[in-house]
């Protein structure tokens, strides 16, 4: 028995031996690695402070929350009242509105980060990170460091919107006018005067083309598809506040109705101005394939008086026009891309059980798709912005604990570097 233990000892020995070789420095993390310093990490590593587990946060960017700080338009609220966007352990001050600016919510993250001495790793990208079997482990490569760092845990909270979806445009290299993404637009001041086309009709394309709109530009918004559209508010609260009552009422296909029902009497026939409704209603869309119904803060009075105009799919774009899918063509001075985000986790999650290659996400449809095998967990894709965050947080917490407290653990923090080469 003595034998066999010995034999597994020197086992794991060589292995991390063998790695060290490879790379140089190994240091082994006592509690989980948490990958991302957004709204979802940063809860994670509350939760997990509260239970007293300790934890180490690796984030790309040099700030926390970087899509609100860095990719984000200026004029952006919360779109959801503050109470259904809180973090774990923290409301937000009752001194904010209903709908804080971002300045606000990037305010309320900072003071959270502070409330629980969080401290992230910055400018650290992680290229890999892999389970090493053999010594029952997760390792992680961060982009330009020569060393790997090892934990039991490994919580994935890198997000659903980590990278801009740029879709091909035949010729659109040819383009002369700029072409931004929603991603690196600040403000409709710098297009001023100028014909824009804005590419995509999610929450960001429809408030851009307000705010293009309120500063002298003239936009046209591009919608291919069928597209959900409800007021922010009804009969004097938020449409969502009035769905998650509803939901506790009645089922999910009356509730609809019901929305559907309160919409057409503020907003009227949404088809008359080109905006046709799925055959299936908001929030069963939103549960079946995560798209999430447009929140009209007044872009859609824009479209009925022709200051915002509608057009079909691109079909390709010249100079200094762009052709649509119906033959017709127009000049246009600049682009913006409204057309979403999307997740990075395959680019560096090498195990490839928990998410789907094909758009990043959990293979487990929520609620399962918090926890994966050998300690891996994921935080913030459950398609229900930041209150799916703190419900996947509180759980992955709690799991983690409970490991954390059985274990005898083993890997109090520890570095090792190769011998000198005799
Ligand atoms: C414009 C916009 C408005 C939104 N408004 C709302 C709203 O009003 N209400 C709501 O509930 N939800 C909203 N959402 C949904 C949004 O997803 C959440 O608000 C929230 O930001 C999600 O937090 P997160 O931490 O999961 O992801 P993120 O905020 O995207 O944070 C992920 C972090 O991981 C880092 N990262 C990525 N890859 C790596 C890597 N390889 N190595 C290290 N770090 C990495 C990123 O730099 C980033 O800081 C909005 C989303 C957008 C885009
Ligand atoms: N707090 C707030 O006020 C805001 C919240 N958000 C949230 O941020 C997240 C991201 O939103 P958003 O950036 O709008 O992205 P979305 O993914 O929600 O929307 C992308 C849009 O682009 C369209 N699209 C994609 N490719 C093309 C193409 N080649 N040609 C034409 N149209 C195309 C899609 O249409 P199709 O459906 O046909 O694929 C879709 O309408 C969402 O969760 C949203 O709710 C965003 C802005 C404001
Ligand atoms: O802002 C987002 O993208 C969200 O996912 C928030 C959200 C979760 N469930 C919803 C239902 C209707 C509108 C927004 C949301």
């Amino acid at each position: 028995m003595d034998y066999l233990r010995e034999l597994e000892s020197k086992r794991v020995h060589d292995s991390f031996d063998e790695t060290m070789k490879k790379v140089g420095r190994c240091v082994c993390v006592p509690g989980p690695i948490i990958v991302g310093a957004g709204p979802s990490g940063l809860a994670v590593a509350a939760c997990l402070k509260e239970k007293g587990v300790p934890c180490v946060i690796i984030e790309r960017a040099n700030c926390i929350a970087s899509l609100w700080k860095l990719k984000t338009y200026n004029r952006l609220h919360l779109h959801l009242p503050k109470k259904y966007c809180e973090l774990p352990f923290m409301p937000f001050p009752a001194k904010f509105p209903t709908y804080p600016t971002k300045e606000q919510f990037v305010e309320y993250l900072e003071d959270y980060v502070k409330k629980f001495d969080l401290e992230p790793q910055f400018n650290q990208t992680v290229e890999s990170a892999n389970y090493d079997h053999s010594l029952g482990l997760w390792r992680v490569k961060t982009v330009g460091v020569k060393e790997f760092r090892y934990s039991r845990w490994l919580v994935v909270a890198t997000g659903e919107n980590s990278e801009a979806v740029v879709p091909e445009i035949e010729g659109i290299n040819e383009f002369e006018g700029p072409v931004v993404h929603t991603s690196s637009y600040k403000s409709g001041e710098t297009f001023s005067g100028k014909k824009v086309l804005v590419v995509g009709c999610g929450n960001s394309g429809m408030e851009i083309c307000l705010d293009l709109c309120n500063n002298n530009a003239q936009p046209s918004i591009v919608v291919r598809d069928t597209l959900h559209i409800l007021p922010r508010e009804m009969l004097g609260r938020s449409t969502f506040g009035v769905s998650m009552w509803l939901l506790k009422l009645f089922p999910i296909c009356l509730v609809d109705r019901i929305l559907l029902f309160i919409s057409w009497f503020i907003l009227g026939d949404t088809s008359r101005i080109g905006l046709d409704r799925p055959n299936i209603g908001p929030l069963q869309l939103k549960c079946t394939s995560g798209k999430t119904p447009v929140l009209d803060v007044g872009t859609l009075a824009k479209i009925k008086t022709g200051e915002i105009k509608v057009r079909p799919g691109v079909k390709r774009t010249t100079c200094r026009t762009v052709e649509f899918t119906d033959g017709s063509a127009e000049e246009y001075d600049a682009i913006v891309l409204a057309t979403g985000y999307r997740s990075n986790v395959p680019s560096w999650l090498k195990d490839k059980e928990m998410f789907s290659e094909e758009d990043g996400l959990p293979r487990r449809s929520f609620p399962h798709g918090w926890k994966g095998e050998y300690g891996l967990y994921a935080v913030g894709f459950t398609k229900r912005g930041l209150l799916g965050s703190s419900m996947d947080a509180k759980r992955i917490a709690q799991d983690i604990e409970q490991s954390w407290k059985a274990e005898v653990k083993p890997f109090t923090a520890f570095t090792r570097t190769p011998a000198p080469a005799s």
